[in-house]
C-alpha cells in the first residue's frame, strides 16, 4: 500500500472517479508548475502526473511535443523535475505524485541514483511509456523495494498481453484510450468498451484511461467504466494559452486562476 493506493481506495468509498491531470515540469519553469499543481489540487484534480520533458518524446503530439521544448529551453534536468515533488508536498500540495518520464533520462542517471533519489522526493508512482513489460524485471523490483508503484500502460491492441502486463502490475492501470500519440481527441478507438471490460477482468486494481480526454462529457463517459481518468494535452494547452500571463507579474494570478476553472470544469 502507499499513497496512490489510499487515494483510490478512499475515492470508491465516496463513488468518485479520480480525475489525474499530467502536466510537463519546467513548462515554463519550476516555480510556475507548483502553483500551477497548487491549482489543480484547488480544481479538484486527486493525483498528479509529473511529465519530465524529453528531447525525442515519440508517444507525444505536438502540445506535449511544444511544451518539453519549452521546459528544455529553459535547461531542466529530471532532478530539478523529481525536487518538485517535494517542493510542492512543502507549500501544503497533500496529492499522490507520478512521475512520468521516458526510459533515456532514467538510464542516463542509472538505476540506482535514480531510485535512490525518487525514494526521498515524494514520489508514488512510475510510468515508463517506453519500458516494455518484457524488459522492466529490474526496475519493476527496485521499485517494488522502494514501495513506488510502477504503474503499466495498456492499449487497445494489447490483446492477449492485458493479463501478463496487469497480473505484475501495482497502483493503477492506465488503459490508452486510442492508438497513436497523445493529444485532444473527438473520438475514441471503436472497441474501447470491450477493451476496458478485458482490463476490468484482468485486474484487481483500479483502472484509469487516458488519450485525448478534454471535456467535462469525457469525464463523465469514461467514469462509469473507470477508477480514473488523465488529462494531458487538453490541460497543457491551457497552461501554453496563459503563458503571456502567468509570466507577467500583474496577470499570473489571472492566468493561475483560468488554469484552476478550466481543470474545475472537466471534474464538474
Ligand atoms: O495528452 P492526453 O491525450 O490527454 O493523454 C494523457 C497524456 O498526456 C499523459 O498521460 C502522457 C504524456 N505523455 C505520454 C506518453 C505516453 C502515454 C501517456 C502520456
Amino acid at each position: 500500500m502507499n499513497h496512490i493506493d489510499q487515494t483510490f481506495a478512499g475515492l470508491k468509498e465516496q463513488g468518485k472517479t479520480a480525475l489525474i491531470p499530467f502536466l510537463t515540469v519546467g513548462d515554463p519553469d519550476a516555480g510556475t508548475t507548483i502553483e500551477i499543481i497548487r491549482q489543480l489540487e484547488a480544481a479538484g484534480a486527486d493525483l498528479i502526473e509529473l511529465g519530465v520533458p524529453y528531447s525525442d518524446p515519440l508517444a507525444d503530439g505536438p502540445v506535449i511535443q511544444r511544451a518539453s521544448g519549452r521546459a528544455l529551453q529553459h535547461g531542466i534536468t529530471i532532478t530539478e523535475c523529481i525536487q518538485v515533488a517535494e517542493d510542492a508536498r512543502k507549500s501544503g500540495v497533500k496529492l499522490p505524485f507520478i512521475l512520468f518520464t521516458y526510459y533515456n533520462p532514467v538510464l542516463q542517471m542509472g538505476l540506482e541514483k535514480f531510485f535512490d533519489l525518487i525514494s526521498k522526493k515524494e514520489i508514488s508512482g512510475l510510468i515508463i511509456p517506453d519500458l516494455p513489460t518484457e524488459e522492466d524485471a529490474e526496475l519493476r523490483a527496485m521499485a517494488e523495494a522502494a514501495n513506488i508503484h510502477l504503474i503499466p500502460l495498456v492499449a487497445p491492441t494489447s490483446k492477449e498481453r492485458i493479463a501478463r502486463i496487469t497480473g505484475r502490475a501495482r497502483g493503477f492501470i492506465y488503459c490508452v484510450s486510442s492508438l497513436g500519440v497523445t493529444g485532444v481527441r473527438s473520438d475514441f478507438h471503436s472497441g474501447i468498451d470491450s477493451f476496458l471490460s478485458d482490463v476490468r477482468q484482468s485486474t484487481e486494481l483500479p483502472i484509469a484511461i487516458g488519450f485525448g480526454i478534454s471535456s467535462r462529457e469525457h469525464v463523465e463517459r469514461f467514469s462509469k467504466q473507470c477508477d480514473g481518468v488523465v488529462v494531458g494535452s487538453a490541460i497543457v494547452r491551457k497552461i501554453e494559452e496563459t503563458l503571456p500571463l502567468l509570466q507577467s507579474a500583474e496577470h499570473r494570478r489571472e492566468g493561475l486562476e483560468q488554469i484552476r476553472q478550466f481543470v474545475q470544469g472537466l471534474k464538474g
